[in-house]
């Protein structure tokens, strides 16, 4: 058994790490941290885990605990990893990071979007980026690994084919994005109350969104040059999701792209490349470690429109944050992953 500690236990994607956990064959969580919850049992404050997790409670983030565990998954505002990786990683202990504080290669373009400075700049060369369609053999050799956000995998997802092969213009990419609510945490705030979020949609951030170096740098990587993307990214009254309609101009017309995209996710366990015509729902992919893709090209035209659906909390995050733990300790990477969508 992976003895897993989990820091961050009552946020939401800590206890979508809890749920997923639950079913997995080979990992028993063993510490699960909160502040403000220390001494509450878990299945008291999360009903829908009674029966899984009864003699388990929270307990404030202590190093020498966490340090005792496999491997330590941080689900935990950025800051806060860089604190605490470190000795954990002395401690023989892998970690896997939700948060952002790993996924930037360049400490100072962190500092820039992060608003702060870099924690740990010296773990920075070798944290992995744990996109696992992108980095499989470097998160199987990681002792550090950055999940990726949840806008950053389903629009790498969606645009990687066009540019690991050149099929596009990557100057002019554009990622028009939806998330559910629950993408914004479940710390209180004002826009994320029903009678603000509820009935309506807006954009936000339009003039630059911290996922946006992230997802250039993941895009940079596949084009093997520096990319041009408008991030425009939109909250929507749904509890979890993310759409993602991505535009890309294609500069050879004859290409098939819908064998394009069959071909490069062949061999992949989550990615379901939808038959053409397809438009994915986020409801298809809700509470399962899914990214399911459909490409178009409308009136047959130079535009390529790819349609990329993921469940914020799970391909977006805790899902595949698994993922990354079943490759990282030689496990079937599928194991405690594979339930269907919950639909309607
Ligand atoms: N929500 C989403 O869809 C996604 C989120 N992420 C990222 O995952 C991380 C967690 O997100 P989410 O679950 O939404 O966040 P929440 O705000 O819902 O939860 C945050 C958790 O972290 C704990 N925490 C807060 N501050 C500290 C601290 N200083 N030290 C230790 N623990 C702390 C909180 O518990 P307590 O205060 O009791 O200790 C709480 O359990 C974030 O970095 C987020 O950006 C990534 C992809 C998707
Ligand atoms: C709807 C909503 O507010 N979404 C969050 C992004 C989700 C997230 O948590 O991103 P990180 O993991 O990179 O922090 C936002 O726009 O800030």
């Amino acid at each position: 058994m992976i003895k897993v500690g989990i820091v961050g236990g009552t946020g939401y994607t800590g206890v979508e790490l809890l749920r997923l956990l639950a079913q997995h064959p080979q990992a028993e969580v063993v510490v699960i941290t909160s502040r403000s919850e220390d001494g509450v049992r878990v299945c008291d404050m999360f009903p829908n885990l009674r029966g899984h997790y009864d003699g388990l409670a929270f307990s404030v983030p202590d190093v020498a605990t966490l340090g005792a565990c496999d491997v330590v998954f941080f689900a935990t505002p950025h800051g806060v990893a860089h604190a605490l990786a470190g000795e954990l990683l002395s401690a023989g202990t892998r970690v896997i990071d939700l948060s952002a504080d790993f996924r930037l290669k360049d400490a100072e373009e962190w500092a820039k979007w992060y608003g702060q400075p870099h924690g740990a700049p010296e773990l920075l060369p070798e944290a992995v980026y744990g996109l696992p369609e992108v980095n499989r053999e470097q998160i199987r050799q990681a002792r550090l690994i950055a999940v990726p956000g949840c806008y950053p995998t389903a629009t790498q997802l969606g645009l990687l084919p066009l540019l690991e092969q050149g099929l596009v213009d990557a100057d002019r990419l554009i990622a028009d994005c939806k998330s559910g609510v629950s993408g914004a945490g479940r710390a209180a705030k004002v826009a994320s109350l029903f009678t603000e979020a509820g009935e309506s949609m807006m954009a936000y951030s339009v003039k630059g969104h911290r996922h946006l170096p992230e997802i250039r740098q993941g895009l940079r990587q596949a084009a093997g040059r520096d990319v041009g993307l408008t991030f425009v990214p939109h909250l929507t009254p749904m509890i979890r999701g993310i759409h993602a309609t991505l535009y890309a101009t294609l500069v050879d017309t004859s290409v098939d792209l819908q064998a394009v995209f069959e071909q490069r996710y062949a061999s992949e366990p989550f990615v379901d490349v939808m038959p053409a015509g397809s438009h994915p729902e986020t409801r298809s992919v809700r509470g399962a470690n899914v990214c399911r893709i459909a490409v178009h090209r409308p009136q047959g035209g130079e535009l390529a429109v790819v349609l990329s659906v993921i469940d914020n909390l799970v391909k977006g995050a805790s899902g595949q944050a698994i993922q990354n733990m079943n490759i990282l300790f030689g496990l079937d990477e599928t194991l405690g992953l594979n339930a269907a969508a919950l639909l309607p």
